[in-house]
């Protein structure tokens, strides 16, 4: 399997560089190696193994590296000739950054880095191409000069020989082992024992060894962690990517697929016409749009961020890194929930291979882990708000997406309900903003009561995780207002285009005020009939993009070879596909199996026997 997505890989990737080329000659454009490799790993069920390689390792060359680094390394990494990864996880380290073992001991006297995984758990343990792909990686390591630790610095290393493909003398390298997915990237291990680089091979465009050993400190030691700053910027594009291709298989089904009249002596309607399956399709159509907005938003920050801090201008830093922190684990969350949801929306067929949703699950599912498990990155968001908080009480001003924890704070109570999207909007930024008093609250008792802040970070953890997730329900559901609403272009739309977003902004509000109305009602007095009429609503907007739903889904316009669903065709010939699908499956090669000689045939005549004997 992995050969085969080495090789789909490669004619992938020549295929990018030729459209690159076109498209975008000579341009550092981060789009291109974006939609290079949305296109690739989309192209390969089994996952891409030089997405490590385009995401993060010729961006950290490009970001980490100085100039001379870049045109030493980066170069020939952008133009593939060689191929790397990111190896920073080790075996026993994920999460905790600086709990990271492998270790970098600078010598001055050949100026050199002797690096080592000292222990089987410093071993790296997950980077994508690791395994057999690469023959390079940014090797992420804790520096030691005269033995005294200085923090995280990274270093390029050349794990294989660039002719033979051989590891090289002090290398352990190898492939950690199938997954439930992704098989086709070949994560891998890597151990190095007194591996020496030259004192260039670390790299400096933010911080220094000099050759006498003198250590120049980062001006921000959090840049060096960009590179996963855009990976999380880019999992939110990629799983919003993800939960659309399956809301298009399970969109496409329910139309095709008729079951249970509703009336009685009706014929069966296709199953979308029953409410409660518009309820689990409709609903992921409109995420699927929500977080397309959101991660493309997060994308140009993203670039602007990228560009400043090219300039030493590390201002943004703080902000991007809250927003990809809290837009990664929302989308890669919801994408990763709403695709089972589809997947169950379509019954039995959904859980054939055939239909693919497996396989698109199984995909979407690991970006809850990598690039920052979500609990942790929610606990990090939980943090940020605690920091912004002290801001609000001092009555400073606060990051643009954060402005409406300013606003709500000023808010003595909420104003009269009214249901209008305004409201409903407010109501969800009133509740995120009384969520995080409360937090404040707490983990400000726990420090005054002489915790630590990380042992109040924890002990608060619950109401922090829950401030971070509304702030994030907040910010995405702000995001779509604006671009449906008060949106500049929005006179260039149809009025029955404009109609169709309006209604989706609809059922996003509504359905995010039902998901948190326990967090809502904490704070804000509704009545069951303001509740009542908002259900109503809800029944009443899902009837009204029902017609749409097929249009929509089209519009993603992925090609069927992208979707590789017998369920999500665009032809919706489903059983014709099922069935062509289920006869190319190796049993069905003959009539009676191999095991019925070797193994049925003997079982089922040794219980005929027995049955007789006991008759005698
Ligand atoms: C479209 C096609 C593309 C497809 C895309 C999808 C997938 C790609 C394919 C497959 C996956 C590929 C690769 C996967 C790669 C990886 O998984 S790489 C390894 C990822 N590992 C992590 O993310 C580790 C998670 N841990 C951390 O990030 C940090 O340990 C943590 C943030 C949790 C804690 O940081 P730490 O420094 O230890 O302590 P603090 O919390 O106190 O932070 C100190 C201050 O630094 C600020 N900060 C932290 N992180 C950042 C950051 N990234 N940027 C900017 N600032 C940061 C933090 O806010 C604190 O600031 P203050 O001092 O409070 O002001
Ligand atoms: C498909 C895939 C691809 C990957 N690719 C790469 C790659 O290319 N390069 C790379 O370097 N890494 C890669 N990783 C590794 C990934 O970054 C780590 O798995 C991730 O950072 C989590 O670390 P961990 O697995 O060690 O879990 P740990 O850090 O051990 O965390 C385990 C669990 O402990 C809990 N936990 C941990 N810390 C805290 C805390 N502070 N507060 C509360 N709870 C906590 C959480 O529930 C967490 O899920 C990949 C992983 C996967 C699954």
């Amino acid at each position: 399997m992995a050969s085969m997505s080495v090789k789909h890989a490669i004619a992938a990737a020549k295929k990018l560089r030729s459209l690159q080329e076109r498209f975008n000659p000579g341009g550092s454009d981060i789009y291109p190696a974006l939609m290079g490799d949305e296109a690739i790993t989309a192209l390969i069920p089994s996952g891409n193994p030089l997405s490590v390689h385009i995401l993060m390792f010729t961006r950290a060359l490009r970001e980490q590296g100085t100039d001379e680094q870049y045109e030493k390394f980066g170069r020939r990494a952008d133009n593939n000739e060689i191929i790397g990864t990111f190896a920073q996880t080790e075996l026993g380290h994920g999460t905790y950054l600086r709990g990271l073992e492998a270790r970098a001991d600078y010598d001055r006297g050949t100026e050199e880095f002797v690096l080592n995984t000292p222990k089987l758990s410093s071993y790296k343990w997950w980077p994508g191409g690791l395994g057999q792909t690469c023959n390079y990686c940014i090797f992420v390591a804790q520096l030691y000069i005269d033995n005294e630790a200085k923090g995280m610095a990274m270093f390029v290393v050349q794990i294989r020989d660039e002719e033979t493909h051989m590891p090289l003398p002090g290398v352990h390298v190898g492939e950690i082992g199938k997954k439930m997915g992704l098989n086709g990237v070949n994560n891998g291990f890597l151990g190095l024992k007194d591996y020496r680089v030259p004192r260039l091979n670390m790299l400096m465009r933010h911080q220094q060894v000099l050759p006498d050993g003198r250590f120049v400190k980062s001006p921000v030691s959090q840049v060096s962690y960009f590179p996963m700053v855009f990976v999380r910027c880019m999992v939110a594009r990629q799983n919003s990517n993800y939960l659309a291709q399956a809301a298009t298989i399970a969109t496409r089904y329910s139309v095709i697929r008729r079951q249970s009249p509703i009336e009685e002596g009706q014929p069966e309607p296709k199953i979308l016409e029953h409410l409660t399956q518009q309820m689990k399709v409709i609903p992921e159509i409109v995420t699927a749009v929500v977080y397309r907005l959101a991660a493309a938003n997060l994308q140009n920050m993203y670039n602007e961020t990228a560009e400043a801090v090219y300039r030493k201008d590390f201002s943004r830093l703080p902000e991007l890194h809250a927003l990809a922190c809290i837009l990664k684990v929302a989308t890669s969350y919801d994408s990763t929930y709403g695709i089972e949801r589809l997947r169950q929306a379509c019954g039995g067929h959904g859980y054939l291979t055939a239909g693919n949703l497996g396989n698109i699950f199984a995909m979407a599912a690991p970006a809850c882990t990598y690039e920052g498990e979500n609990s942790v990155l929610y606990l990090q968001v939980g943090k940020i708000l605690m920091k912004n908080w002290s801001q609000v009480l001092a009555g400073r001003e606060l990051m643009p997406s954060m402005a409406y924890i300013s606003e709500c704070s000023k808010m003595t109570s909420f104003p009269q309900w009214t249901g209008s999207w305004e409201c409903l909007l407010k109501a969800i930024q009133y509740a995120c903003v009384g969520s995080i008093r409360l937090a404040f609250q707490s983990y400000n008792a726990r420090v005054q009561s002489a915790q630590s802040q990380t042992a109040a970070v924890n002990y608060s953890g619950l109401e922090l995780t829950k401030a971070a997730e509304l702030h994030g329900r907040s910010y995405v559901a702000g995001n779509f207002y604006q671009q449906i609403v008060n949106s500049p272009n929005k006179h260039q739309r149809s009025p029955q285009f404009q109609k169709v977003l309006e209604n989706m902004l609809e059922l996003h509000l509504i359905q995010i005020f039902f998901r948190h109305l326990g967090d809502i009602l904490r704070f804000i007095r509704i009545t069951e009939d303001e509740i009542s009429a908002l259900q109503r609503r809800l029944e009443e907007v899902l009837k009204e993009l029902r017609p749409d739903a097929v249009a929509i889904t089209d519009a993603f316009d992925f090609n069927d070879k992208i979707l590789s669903s017998a369920l999500g065709c665009y032809d919706g010939n489903v059983y014709e596909r099922l069935f062509e699908a289920a006869l190319k499956h190796p049993l069905n090669r003959k009539s009676v199996p191999d095991f019925f000689e070797a193994h049925l045939k003997p079982f089922m005549k040794e219980n005929a026997d027995n049955a007789k004997k006991s008759k005698l």
